[in-house]
């Protein structure tokens, strides 16, 4: 059995390929996550974040590579691993008839926690995650947020070095959304590791110490969002609202534009072209501007979202089987 990298990481995954008929769902995926890392999995709909997950977490035994946790090997390690990690699915389903407050201690005392342990540790998880007031309220009443919020709780519980989160913040509105921030960087500070994969990536993008893009199957950038946000100057726009009619064709000819958009009829959008420095085109496109006799009403620049971004470098498309033959690298 080939021994664990030397590393200090908590997780280390490596050269993880999965495979299902005619798709592969995983293509040679490595990365890696410190203790109190919080590290956002990203990537459109079917680029593979579950799969990872599920490997990561001991569900999905069947492939390639290697996955360690803690210096532990899975599959082999699962048992010692479970003690370590807590997992979220995407969609969390609680029996109906229980409260919130029995939910967690059967799911506690499943897991092997001390029923001493657990009159401590259970209000204090819901009133962690917003839910102390409604504690002894039966889950069936309870709404998608409500729930999402249950399983949240559920994943802290036991104390784990690593949280494992399919999509924590579906479901939760923007104040939910935000209480949710503040208690995954707060279990962070007290070095808990965090591994989770959103779409919502405005409201996530303070959070993540690290982004790891995957796109169908295979990792494309893994590192800061400020790394990311600078491998993407080139999508900086600057918008020019100005009076007058426009000729913009002649602008379209200014060395360094790429394109010219008209966002609205005294609006005007400026596209660099690659390589091209944003400044030094919108200096020489106002000057031109001024000197055919238009007034200039503003000038801002139009920095591209993280959304906007990620959208940009994986094309944004719903992943499907036949795009992505077993045997063709998509990498
Ligand atoms: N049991 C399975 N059998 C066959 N194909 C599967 C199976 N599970 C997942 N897949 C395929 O593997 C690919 C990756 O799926 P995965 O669920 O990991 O994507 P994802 O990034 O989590 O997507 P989403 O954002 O929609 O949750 C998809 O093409 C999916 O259809």
């Amino acid at each position: 059995m080939p021994e664990p990298p030397k590393s200090s990481a908590l997780v280390i995954a490596q050269g993880l390929t999965k495979r299902y008929p005619g798709l592969k769902a995983l293509d040679n995926v490595s990365f890696s996550l410190s203790r109190g890392e919080i590290v956002g999995y990203v990537g459109p709909n079917g680029a593979g974040k579950t799969t990872t997950m599920r490997i990561l977490t001991g569900m999905e035994t069947g492939f390639e590579g290697a996955a360690w946790i803690s210096g532990m090997r899975q599959p082999l390690d699962r048992k010692g691993i479970l003690k370590e990690i807590s997992y979220l699915p995407q969609d969390v389903a609680f029996a109906s008839w229980r409260t919130a407050r029995e939910t967690l201690w059967l799911f506690g005392r499943l897991s092997g926690l001390e029923a001493s342990a657990l009159r401590q540790r259970v209000p204090l998880v819901l009133q962690q995650v917003g839910l102390g007031p409604k504690a002894d309220l039966r889950v069936g009443g309870f709404s998608r947020g409500m729930k999402q919020r249950l399983g949240l709780a559920q994943a802290m519980l036991g104390h784990p070095k690593l949280m494992i989160l399919d999509e924590p913040f579906n479901h939760l509105d923007p104040a939910g959304r935000q209480h949710l921030k503040g208690v995954l960087t707060e279990l962070g500070r007290q070095g808990v590791s965090i591994l989770f994969s959103s779409h919502i990536l405005a409201d996530v993008e303070e959070l993540m110490e690290r982004i790891v893009v995957l796109r169908k199957g295979c990792v494309i950038f893994d590192g800061t969002v400020e790394e990311l946000k600078a491998a993407h100057r080139d999508a900086e726009v600057v918008e020019i609202g100005f009076t007058g009619i426009l000729p913009h064709s002649r602008l379209s000819a200014i060395p360094g534009v790429a394109r010219v958009e008209m966002a609205a009829s005294t609006v005007l959008r400026l596209h660099p072209t690659p390589g091209a420095h944003l400044l030094d085109v919108s200096t020489h496109v106002l000057g031109q501007m001024i000197a055919s006799g238009h007034g200039i009403r503003y000038v801002k620049p139009l920095v591209p979202s993280l959304e906007t971004i990620i959208g940009r470098m994986t094309d944004d498309v719903l992943d499907v089987a036949t795009e992505r033959e077993e045997e063709a690298s998509a990498c």
